[in-house]
């Protein structure tokens, strides 16, 4: 792996919340083609790690980490709530997304690679938990960008979607893309994984 490679850096990062450290000494360095799992309990800080790294969390108290440039035009982040906009309909919430974080791409075949194909009208609050995550999970299958930050993307995804999920994901990886995510799904083969506890962060493959 040459220096070109290199998309994101952590060096000695460390952030306390409430008086309590979620991680300390938290350095590694992130690859093109790489998958990170972040693991660790309810609260041991994953979401507030990845909001950091994307610039959503400005305060924490020390150390410094720094991506590839461009890294926002290349970042697609999608957060622990599903997003989407109720009065919408997936259609009209996919357009709003990618307009928003200027991503091309096809909204239909998306919708329809999440299964939602007949549903691209109806108002986001008349559809289920699931399917409202995969209002927000269809930019996955639009216009491909080189890191991709995801918060519990298998938040109420049935098991097929589960696999499909996977199989995207590696899909992306094998192109390039750096795939960090957060979840407390078993980590796959070749996943490497990042673990928060106690105040410990700790690269465990
Ligand atoms: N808005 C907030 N204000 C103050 N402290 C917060 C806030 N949100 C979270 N925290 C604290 O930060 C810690 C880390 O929360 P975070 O959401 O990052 O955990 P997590 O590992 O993502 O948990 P989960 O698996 O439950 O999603 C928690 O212990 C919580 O007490």
């Amino acid at each position: 792996m040459s220096d070109a490679d290199t998309r994101l850096t952590l060096e000695q990062l460390h952030c306390e919340r409430d008086d309590r450290v979620l991680f300390r000494g938290l350095s590694l360095t992130a690859r093109a083609g790489e998958i990170w799992q972040i693991t660790g309990a309810n609260g041991a800080g994953k979401t507030t790690l990845l909001r950091i790294l994307v610039g959503l969390h400005g305060f924490y108290d020390g150390g410094r980490h720094w991506w590839q440039p461009d890294w926002q035009r290349e970042l697609l982040y999608l957060g622990h709530q599903p997003g989407v906009r109720e009065e919408l309909s997936p259609l009209e919430n996919l357009d709003y997304a990618c307009a928003l974080n200027a991503q091309g791409g096809d909204a239909m075949a998306g919708l329809k690679a999440v299964g939602l194909q007949g549903f691209e009208d109806v108002p986001a609050a008349h559809l289920s938990a699931g399917q409202k995550r995969r209002i927000a999970l269809a930019r996955l299958w639009l216009a491909p960008k080189a890191i991709w930050v995801l918060d519990e993307p298998y938040t109420a995804i049935d098991q097929d979607g589960v696999a499909q999920l996977d199989a995207r994901i590696q899909q992306a990886a094998e192109a390039g893309t750096l795939v960090i995510y957060t979840s407390h799904h078993q980590v796959g083969e070749g996943v490497r994984r990042l673990h928060l506890a106690k105040g410990r962060a700790e690269v465990l493959s």
